[in-house]
């Protein structure tokens, strides 16, 4: 069956960018995967000043409020990098809590879709035909730390 989740306080909350879970990237701590996907929108822009206000704010609400500033300038390669820059970290996200990892790998080989409303493109929207990357992110990501956990299986059993 389908999961789909949004909000933190909903079914599978954990799988949004907005959980409580922090992310060391590059020797830089964040606390949510979406401070971190808000700031990378304006790395090499001519508003990079705007970094440090997103990557401080008390909230994923008010860094993704400071990412989506329609009068701010982003990154010229911003869509091209930018579900190379969700996945890296949810990746790391997903490897760095193991409470929630187990959560993700115990989803099997179920759907999962971001159920956002107005999200067409990391969502699946309100008529669910958006793209939703963020599930896909999420899926391999999932099938990522399958490998990963299988590999280190074997290398404990045989090395
Ligand atoms: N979960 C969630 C949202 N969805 C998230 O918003 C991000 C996309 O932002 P942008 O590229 O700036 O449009 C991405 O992380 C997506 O998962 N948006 C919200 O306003 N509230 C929320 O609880």
């Amino acid at each position: 069956m389908t999961i789909y989740f949004y909000k933190v306080w909903q079914p599978y909350g954990c799988f949004s960018n907005f959980s409580p879970h922090g992310i060391q990237i590059q020797g830089t701590y964040w606390a949510t995967v979406e401070h971190y996907y808000q700031a990378q929108k304006f790395v090499g822009s001519i508003d990079a000043v705007i970094i440090p206000a997103i990557h401080n704010a008390p909230t994923p609400e008010e860094a993704a409020a400071l990412g989506r500033c329609s009068s701010r300038q982003l990154r010229c390669d911003w869509d091209i990098v930018k579900t190379q820059v969700m996945r890296e970290a949810v990746l790391k996200k997903f490897l760095t809590h193991t409470e929630i990892r187990d959560i993700l790998l115990n989803t099997g080989n179920e759907i999962i879709v971001e159920d956002s409303p107005n999200d067409y493109f990391w969502g699946c929207g309100k008529n669910k035909t958006g793209q939703n990357q963020l599930g896909k992110v999420l899926m391999s990501v999932r099938e990522e730390i399958r490998k990963l956990v299988s590999v280190t299986a074997l290398t404990e059993k045989y090395l």
